[in-house]
């Protein structure tokens, strides 16, 4: 469960996961964790590579992490980078996030310099579903289809 004290703790871990981010190209850090239902947090950063299409965020990163280690009861993930204002994950994050989370997790959007004196430390609070409407998921592949000839 998201307590009060689990996202604080939460939006720490993103930040302190921050300080790993591999970002030499685009000078850019970005920290992501995921909270699991055991009370554990899972952190990641982006990992840029020369060939620039082999980067990968800091969302991919922590969840590719937790799940190869048999981790996936999320609950909850925060993201932040050195932007004052809250970034929110990519396309393919989102759409990699949105395979082992339910649609109403909670996804924090944590601005540089957290906690500010705006409301709530400037973090925009979203869901899975809310970044990703109408998304394609494990389910649709599950649903009735019609017959084909291959
Ligand atoms: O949500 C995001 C957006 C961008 N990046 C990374 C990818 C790349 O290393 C750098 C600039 O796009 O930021 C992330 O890790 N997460
Ligand atoms: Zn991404």
């Amino acid at each position: 469960m998201l307590t009060e004290g689990n996202r604080e703790r939460l939006i720490q871990a993103a930040i302190e996961a921050k300080e790993y981010a591999y970002s030499p190209y685009s000078k850019f850090r970005v920290g992501a964790a995921f909270l699991l239902a055991d009370g554990t947090i899972v952190g990641g950063a982006n990992v840029e590579n020369a060939s620039y299409g082999g980067t990968i965020c800091a969302e991919r990163t922590a969840i590719v992490k937790a799940v190869s280690e048999g981790k996936r009861e999320f609950v909850a993930l925060a993201v932040t980078s050195d932007v004052t204002s809250a970034i929110s994950p990519c396309g393919f994050c989102r759409q990699v996030i949105r395979e082992f989370c339910s649609l109403d997790m909670p996804i924090l959007l944590v601005p540089a310099g957290y906690p500010q004196d705006a409301k709530d430390g400037g973090v925009l609070n979203e869901t899975m579903g809310g970044l990703l409407p109408l998304s394609f998921g494990p389910d649709a592949l599950e649903l009735p289809r019609q017959p084909v000839s291959v």
